[in-house]
């Protein structure tokens, strides 16, 4: 048992979220669903022991990586036949500006088996970038990726989902047991392709406050949004934009709660 989280001589750090993917079916299905072009501008989130990095690094003539673990972070600048691909960012993914690897015209493209414990705020760190960025290939807690891709009236419908569809087109690609990755996760995984559009479909006019109606609105998700969002819209005033007060929030589309926020942005004091 506790061989399994020695892998390649590197002993798996919880702390980092260390779930090594040994699987060649998976790893061949990933890097098919990524498929890389030469020239693309490629950053990968975790090389860790480089299970993706070989594969993708094979097909593309330069590949910038982002890993926070010092150890990984050597072994990959002294990888025998990786280290003259990588450009090694030994840094966490959480406080790095990836818009910095983006260049006039040519956006990024980003992917990763991500580290668990941070998967969620990565996911609202990245989506900031999304402008700069033409696609997202992520290995997720199968739970995360049912959360991007919800629609309304989902359980799994919340803020994630309705910030994802904000910036991007939201594809679940594969699913994947615990037995693809050593040590074996807890939890079932699954792979998702994010696809920032081109122009925002509903772009609000300040994001703070698409954030916080968000925000409010699913913190009382039992509640009906005349009750949610009391402080700020009257029931009135939600039916003048054309939204049934009586809706719970899991009910509004994205659509909507960009109306509401746009409303709070063209009614704030001050
Ligand atoms: C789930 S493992 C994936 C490793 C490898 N890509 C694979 O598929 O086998 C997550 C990787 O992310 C790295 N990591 C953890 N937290 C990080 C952070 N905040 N920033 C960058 N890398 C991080 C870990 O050290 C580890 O290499």
């Amino acid at each position: 048992m506790s061989n399994d989280k020695v892998h390649q001589g590197h002993r798996a750090r919880k702390r980092f979220g260390q779930n090594f993917l040994h699987d060649d079916y998976t790893i061949d299905a990933i890097v098919s669903a990524i498929h890389p072009q030469k020239e693309d501008i490629m950053v990968e989130i975790g090389p860790g022991l480089g299970a993706l990095t070989e594969p993708v690094a094979s097909q593309v003539d330069k590949l910038q990586v982002v890993e926070l673990d010092r150890d990984l972070a050597a072994r990959l600048r002294e990888h025998p036949t990786l280290k003259d691909k990588l450009v090694v960012h030994e840094a966490d993914a959480m406080r790095f500006d990836f818009s910095a690897l983006a260049q006039p015209g040519r956006r990024l493209r980003v992917f990763g088996n991500l580290p668990y414990n941070i998967s969620t705020p990565l996911m609202f760190h990245l989506l900031e970038t999304a402008p700069q960025i033409s696609d997202m290939h992520f290995m997720l807690q199968k739970e995360v990726v049912e959360r991007l891709a919800a629609g309304p009236g989902s359980k799994a419908y919340g803020r994630l989902s309705v910030m994802a569809h904000y910036y991007c087109k939201v594809i679940p690609v594969l699913q994947v047991g615990p037995e693809a990755f050593k040590p074996a996760p807890k939890v079932d995984s699954a792979v998702v392709r994010l696809v920032p559009h081109e122009t925002l479909p509903f772009p609000a006019k300040n994001l703070n406050h698409l954030s916080r109606v968000c925000t409010e609105g699913f913190g009382q998700r039992r509640k009906t949004i005349r009750n949610c969002f009391r402080n700020f819209i009257t029931p009135e005033q939600l039916t003048e934009l054309g939204i049934d007060p009586n809706l719970r929030p899991e009910n509004l589309s994205l659509a909507q709660f960009v109306e509401i926020a746009n409303w709070l942005t063209d009614h704030q004091e001050g």
